[in-house]
């Protein structure tokens, strides 16, 4: 296994606010975003990086590419320093900000790639067969002619995509790239990344509120809060830390008595011929399917996922606030 590409030793940020609390009166506070955090993410490692909303988890991000300064401990990006050689890391890495694009709004599409292919010096060889593949796999080609403003948030993000990956990034940074999304653009972004950590090994650090980015992306989850690093595990660890749960919701042919399940899973709400099953999020739903399936006249279901915010709020409460990586990974210094 490759050593640590990407490394936080006890990493912070302090913030210095001023906040106006009378007329003339200022009061100087410090917000400390990030607090000591240390992790270790190997080449070809996809990561989730979560967290509730002011969690620290853009400052990491923005500490990673070298836009802010660590007000302490030490960050490397493969070997690099990024807030010392900033440009000469940006070669390396790739970012995507979901909620903002990189794109030239006026420019069609196409024209921001050629623009990126000058900035980031990309040899044309290298250039073309990239934006070819990219295009291929994004389904760009129709929209490469089309103003950024005209596109929909989908087709954008998916143009975002490609603008990030055009230079070869070994490290890609995702902040909530499936935001706003329908389900088949959502489908087809995460089947993208798939295909990119997979084939070219790209490391991926994902930030979501969407569960099941997670869930068909990420091995492995790191949890922040308060600036300080909560969890760091596989996502089957923080269902259970939370015990948090699943709902299977049922059609029956025909109005029944509560379903039996086997326990833990049980029957929280029958309504009519449908019923709704909850079961623990860190078991597979398939035993469950196939009991009901076998014993009742089924005539549809799904699996509705717990809320991302909701199972982290879970998880933080049965550990009453403390830092409690799993043994397998030591987070906190
Ligand atoms: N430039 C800044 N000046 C002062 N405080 C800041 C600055 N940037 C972030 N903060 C504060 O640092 C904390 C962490 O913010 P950050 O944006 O990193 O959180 P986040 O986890 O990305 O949240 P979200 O999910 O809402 O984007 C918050 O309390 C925020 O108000």
């Amino acid at each position: 296994m490759d050593t640590a590409f990407i490394e936080l030793d006890r990493v912070e940020k302090v913030f210095d606010v001023r906040k106006k609390t009378g007329f003339l009166k200022r009061e100087r506070r410090q917000v400390r975003a990030v607090d000591s955090i240390s992790f270790t993410v190997p080449r070809g490692e996809m990561v989730g990086y979560i967290g509730p909303n002011g969690a620290g988890k853009s400052t990491t991000i923005k500490m990673l590419t070298g836009i802010l300064t660590p007000s302490g401990g030490r960050l490397r990006v493969a070997g690099i320093d990024p807030s010392r050689e900033r440009s000469r890391l940006a070669h390396r890495i790739g970012v995507v900000f979901g909620q903002r694009t990189t794109l030239w709004w006026d420019l069609p599409l196409i024209d921001s790639y050629r623009l990126m292919h000058r900035m980031y010096r990309i040899p044309d060889g290298r250039y073309r067969e990239n934006l070819g593949r990219l295009v291929e796999l994004l389904e760009l080609g129709e929209l490469l002619d089309v103003p950024v403003r005209q596109l929909s948030l989908g087709q954008r993000m998916r143009g975002d995509i490609a603008a990030a990956l055009l230079h070869d990034p070994e490290v890609v940074y995702l902040d909530e790239p499936t935001i706003g999304l329908d389900v088949v653009s959502k489908a087809k972004v995460r089947e993208f990344l798939r295909e990119l950590n997979t084939e070219n090994g790209t490391t991926v650090l994902l930030t979501t509120h969407d569960l099941q980015d997670i869930e068909q992306l990420c091995s492995r989850v790191m949890v922040i809060d308060h600036g300080r690093m909560m969890y760091d595990g596989p996502l089957a660890g923080l269902h259970e830390a939370g015990e948090s749960e699943r709902i299977l919701v049922v059609d029956l042919e025909r109005e029944l008595p509560p379903i039996e399940a086997p326990p833990p899973a049980r029957v929280v709400k029958v309504e009519g011929p449908r019923q709704w099953l909850a079961f623990p999020a860190s078991a597979s739903a398939a035993p469950l399917v196939a009991r009901i399936a076998a014993e009742y006249p089924l005539v549809d279901l799904s699996v509705r996922e717990p809320d991302i915010e909701a199972v982290i709020a879970k998880m933080l409460h049965s550990m009453g606030d403390t830092p409690k990586p799993p043994p397998e990974r030591a987070t906190t210094a």
